[in-house]
């Protein structure tokens, strides 16, 4: 039999091949040069084995903190994937245990069953989720960053103000990193008939796309109705932000300094990404150009990364989802006051995206590449004026802040260069062709 502290041994050992073939590891540009224990926690010490583990993994001059569930009863010691195993989480926080530095909490006035099993969501993730029964979804943060988790933060703060566009927070696993309390693991409420909106979406394209004589306007699976609806629940989620957390004018340091963090995502992605290199100047201007808004910029705490996989259509309605930020940029980036129409423009890339990644890999067909401008234009179009319907008034339209809002919209895809270039080299065309679209330079 294994304990844990060989098993902690072997793990370790097996990490370095086995990390950069996860979905949820966040440094596949680099090899793992190197991975050490900062914190193990044993949760059960025999008949099986289950360490909570928080290892540093180095990246030749890189380090970050992942969270990792070692056992020794599945291959590649991953307990993530083991049903019963994964129960045992669930057991911990509805029993507000402690173990070690582990503390598992139930949200206030939450009651939470024993003995059930968690099955992992199979669907491209960051995190890695846990689903029990049809009520729970056990989040686990698998990049670490010290200090409570915003997805948490923001998710708590908007149930406080009775926010109708989130599913309900219902407990947390908080830990210790570099001396600072930090959220590992968030649950939710799970909503079962949930469909998410890039599923929603895409059918809508392949709809349009296999009706050769029909406009958007006339297909069945039109998703004007829905795009609309979803700017109206992000409007109302960022008027519960400010409500909840408050919101602010921006002065002409926040403003340049926003300007100068897209100018400096653009050095640094073009550093690797050469392809981007004849974008350069246009990016540039566009960035420039958002210092003139007039009427001023609103800031205020926002999703951070939201496209059309970060939300969930239930029959009552839209739900948001991952309030984490965008995986790859640092926490006082994710946590730092910014404008709500960084979120509009995000959702906007992501009808972009819906309509243009089902041409990755197709030979060039100029009947179908016209219809998927159609349909991005008409959402992107339903989704605008559904924001501007219900945005407070402070946020106002976002058809009338048209410099900022192109700016944001380009800074998005030059991260989504870099996300693509890490993660799905094939679809580095979609971001890559929409820069070209908006800042008119080809394609
Ligand atoms: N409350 C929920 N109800 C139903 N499904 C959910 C819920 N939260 C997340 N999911 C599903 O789990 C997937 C991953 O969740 P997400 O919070 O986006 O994790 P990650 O940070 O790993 O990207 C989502 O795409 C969605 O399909
Ligand atoms: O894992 P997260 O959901 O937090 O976000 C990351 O992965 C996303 C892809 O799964 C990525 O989104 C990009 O691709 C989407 C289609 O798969 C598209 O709808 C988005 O508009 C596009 O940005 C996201 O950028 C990344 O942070």
């Amino acid at each position: 039999m294994t304990d844990a502290h060989d098993l902690v041994k072997k793990v370790l050992a097996e990490l370095p091949a086995w990390l950069p073939a996860q979905r949820w590891f966040g440094g596949k540009d680099r090899p793992v040069t190197g991975v050490r224990e900062l914190t193990s926690t044993v949760l059960n010490a025999e008949d099986p084995v289950l360490v909570h583990l928080v290892v540093e993994v180095e990246q030749q001059d890189r380090r970050a903190p992942y969270q990792l569930l070692a056992t020794d009863q599945v291959e590649h010691c991953d307990a993530t994937a083991d049903l019963e195993l994964n129960g045992r989480l669930l057991d911990l926080v509805a029993r507000d245990a402690r173990i070690g530095d582990l503390r598992f909490e139930r949200e206030p006035g939450v009651e939470i069953p024993t003995g059930l099993r968690g099955r992992p969501v199979t669907s491209e993730q960051s995190n890695t989720s846990l689903v029990y029964g049809s009520q729970y979804i056990l989040k686990l943060f698998r990049k670490l960053t010290p200090g409570p988790n915003p997805d948490l933060v923001l998710q708590r703060a908007l149930q406080e103000v009775g926010c109708e566009h989130i599913a309900r927070p219902l407990g947390s696993i908080t830990g210790v990193l570099d001396g600072r309390e930090t959220t590992v693991a968030m649950l939710q409420q799970f909503v079962p008939d949930a469909v998410d909106g890039w599923a929603m979406a895409t059918t809508s394209v392949r709809d349009l796309m296999a009706e050769g004589d029909l406009h958007a306007y006339e297909v069945g699976g039109d998703f004007a109705g829905e795009a609309r609806r979803l700017g109206q629940a992000v409007a109302t989620v960022h008027a519960n932000l400010a409500d909840a957390l408050g919101s602010q004018r921006a002065d002409a340091d926040d403003i340049e300094r926003s300007v100068r963090a897209m100018g400096e995502r653009l050095d640094r992605v073009v550093a690797s990404v050469p392809e981007l290199e004849p974008y350069v100047p246009a990016l540039r201007e566009a960035f420039e150009q958002a210092r003139d808004t007039p009427g001023g910029v609103v800031i205020q705490h926002i999703h951070g990364d939201l496209h059309l996989g970060q939300v969930l259509r239930t029959v009552h309605g839209w739900l948001l989802i991952d309030f984490e930020g965008e995986p790859g940029a640092p926490i006082s980036e994710r946590t730092a006051l910014r404008s709500p129409l960084r979120d509009v423009a995000g959702m906007l890339r992501s009808f972009d995206y819906a309509a243009h990644q089902l041409l990755v890999g197709q030979p060039e067909d100029h009947q179908l590449a016209v219809r998927a401008l159609e349909w991005s234009r008409r959402n992107r179009a339903a989704f605008t004026e559904g924001y501007a319907e219900a945005a407070a008034e402070s946020v106002g339209d976002p058809r009338q802040r048209g410099y900022l809002l192109r700016a944001f919209e380009l800074d998005k895809a030059v991260y989504e260069v870099a996300y693509e270039y890490a993660n799905r080299p094939e679809w580095l065309t979609v971001p890559l062709s929409s820069i070209a679209r908006i800042t008119g330079e080809g394609a």
